[in-house]
């Protein structure tokens, strides 16, 4: 092994380790201006840069945070901002105890010779991209894959380019020596049952685990960020926390290897509520080779949103709501959430 090849190993490692730690999770703030103008849109709130820079710094800087919430994945406007008394954003986290990363794919597009597949862009010029967000203080990286379900979706061309897409990305970032979370979403969108979703999961996580095979991926260092396996939105019954638990621990034992260090799993459009239930219930279960952890971005940032409502006077409530939310998944993290919880403060 070369000197370069250690130090990037040692720096991988030393990233693994501040992410994985037990009882933490990571926090997704790096909503896209598309989205990020959707979920400000929810709360009457316009998508302005200097909104984006003031709500986002005032999560990144919550007093407690960092007891929950290891890393915090930026947009890449975010990793040059500044909170109002000029720190840098990455600096801030820092901080707050809280490791920076970095959404570097650029969207999603239709996948030419399929019928509603798409196929996520961003690798040209990626490397370059990455020396640049590392000297901002990044120290881990996301890619995101979105597959539709319908009775004939994903096809196989999808779940294949998709997979080799999500690979060259992961196998960039280790050269760099930078982490990657492997985020491939089967979406809950539909009226999909719970099987239907196990299937395509599988499928999905399998194929992506042998692109990273054939890449030469160090699985040692990097994260897995899937859905959980549930039943589409619109499904007649939704799938309960046990139901999702099973489900989910019986697809991922068959496709994750053990050297994964952990699974920090999307919330997918599911409440804030129902995605801390399902956690817990996957904690609940016997100890897995893997941690079972929280990426999520909705379902901690909603209750945030919701105090905020686009008043600088309320970020004191914007923040310990954030707060409160993360420790109710810190409590999932240990098998040792309640119902009853959301009633206290
Ligand atoms: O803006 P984009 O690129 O569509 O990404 C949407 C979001 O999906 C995520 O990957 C998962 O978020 P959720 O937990 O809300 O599903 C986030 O990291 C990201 O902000």
């Amino acid at each position: 092994m070369s000197t370069g090849q250690a130090n990037n190993e040692n720096t991988l490692q030393a990233t693994i380790e501040a992410l994985v730690q037990p009882g933490k999770g990571i926090l997704a703030a790096d909503e896209s201006e598309k989205t990020i103008a959707k979920r400000f849109q929810s709360v009457g709130v316009g998508s302005t840069v200097d909104n984006r820079r003031w709500y986002r710094s005032s999560i990144i800087a919550a007093p407690g945070l960092g007891d929950i919430v290891s890393g915090i994945i930026f947009f890449e406007e975010t990793l040059t901002q500044r909170a109002d008394d000029g720190t840098l954003l990455p600096a801030l986290a820092a901080h707050n105890g809280i490791v920076a990363g970095v959404k570097v794919d650029k969207g999603k597009l239709p996948l030419s010779g399929t019928v509603g597949d798409e196929i996520t862009q961003g690798l040209d010029g990626l490397a370059h991209r990455l020396t640049q967000y590392q000297r901002h203080g990044a120290r881990f990286a996301k890619w995101r894959n979105v597959y539709h379900v319908t009775a004939t979706s994903p096809s196989r061309l999808a779940i294949a380019s998709n997979a080799e897409v999500l690979a060259r990305y992961a196998a960039i970032c280790q050269a760099q020596g930078m982490v990657p979370i492997v985020e491939p979403e089967v979406l809950m969108d539909g009226d999909h049952s719970i099987d239907r979703c196990a299937e395509i999961t599988e499928a999905v996580v399998h194929e992506v685990f042998h692109a990273l095979h054939r890449h030469g991926v160090a699985l040692e260092y990097m994260l897995l960020k899937p859905n959980m396996v549930i039943a589409g939105k619109d499904h007649l019954t939704p799938s309960t926390p046990e139901e999702v638990a099973t489900y989910t621990i019986r697809c991922f034992r068959r496709v994750v290897p053990a050297a994964v260090p952990s699974i920090n799993f999307l919330s997918g459009g599911q409440t804030p509520i129902q995605a801390t239930a399902n956690l817990n219930a996957l904690n609940s279960l016997s100890k897995q080779p893997w941690a079972l952890t929280f990426s999520f971005g909705r379902a901690l940032q909603e209750p945030a949103l919701d105090a905020w409502r686009g008043d600088a006077a309320n970020e004191e409530a914007l923040q310990s709501a954030l707060v409160r939310r993360a420790k109710l998944n810190g409590k999932a993290l240990l098998g040792a959430y309640e119902q009853n919880m959301e009633l206290l403060d």
